[in-house]
């Protein structure tokens, strides 16, 4: 794997007494798409909030670009590169889908113009072209998850982290995000998913993390990782491990 771009050492994080991120540890590689699964509650979302700055671990490092960023805050980590989405897309109401990802694009651009029209551009390149002057609050579900990966777009990130930006989809919607996830990478942005859409997480990404209770227990390619006992065990089933195998020896 090529040098780590973000590097999560031996971080943990509890809320009263439930260790939601437990002693983790991953290096996320720089260029590629890779993934965090892991059945509900398993820390997922609380690991994103403590990489970019939302929560403070208890214990444990985060260093972003070779840079110490633990226990930072989220805008100055932004300014730095890396930026989340929200499971919840909340846009502005009463606000056009433009005026929405200015908000991404005002991190680094300080002109109003300037960045309106890079909220323009950046809307072209995640199919929300045509809806520029519409009222960010009318957008669909599948709407409002462009808009949010947009938002994130405009900050000019190195590094995004997408929380469950295909949750709410139905298979046409997911088929056409794909792609455009796939394209943001081709820029040259790294990007981390949290994602429970097992044939994304299998076609996107080329390495993926399994959390459980907090913890890691397991990493690897997302073929081998979702044969793992212990991954099928704690998340898959073994319905959903079989109807992979049979998927992925069909398409071999
Ligand atoms: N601010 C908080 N205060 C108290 N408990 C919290 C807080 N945030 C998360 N938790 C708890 O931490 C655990 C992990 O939650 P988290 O949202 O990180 O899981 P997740 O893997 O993202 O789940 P999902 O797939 O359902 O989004 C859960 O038990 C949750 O209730």
């Amino acid at each position: 794997m090529p040098e780590a771009m973000l590097e999560v050492r031996g971080v943990s994080k509890s809320f009263g007494g439930l260790k939601a991120s437990n002693n983790v540890t991953m290096s996320v590689p720089q260029g590629k798409i890779t993934s965090l699964i892991g059945p509900n509650g398993a820390g997922k979302t609380t690991l994103f909030a403590l990489i970019t700055g939302f929560y403070q671990p208890d214990e444990g490092s985060i260093a972003f670009l070779g840079k110490d960023i633990t226990a930072r805050p989220p805008q100055e980590i932004a300014a730095l590169g890396m930026i989340r989405t929200f499971q919840i897309v909340q846009p502005f109401a009463g606000q056009s889908v433009r005026e929405n990802i200015a908000v991404g694009a005002h991190l680094h651009i300080r002109s109003r113009r300037d960045a309106l029209a890079k909220a323009e551009a950046v809307a072209h390149k995640v199919g929300l072209g045509d809806r520029l002057d519409q009222d960010a609050a009318s957008l669909t579900v599948a709407g409002r998850k462009r808009l949010e990966v947009a938002r994130a777009l405009a900050t000019d990130p190195k590094l995004i982290l997408f929380d469950e930006v295909l949750a709410g989809l139905n298979p046409s919607e997911i088929r056409d995000v794909i792609p455009v996830i796939r394209a943001i990478r081709d820029e040259g942005i790294t990007i981390l998913l949290i994602e429970h859409v097992m044939q994304a997480v299998m076609s996107l990404s080329e390495h993926t993390w399994v959390l459980n209770q907090g913890q890691l227990i397991a990493e690897g390619a997302p073929r081998d990782v979702v044969r793992d006992p212990q991954v099928i065990e704690a998340y898959l089933g073994k319905g959903m491990a079989e109807r992979m195998a049979r998927e992925e020896a069909r398409h071999a």
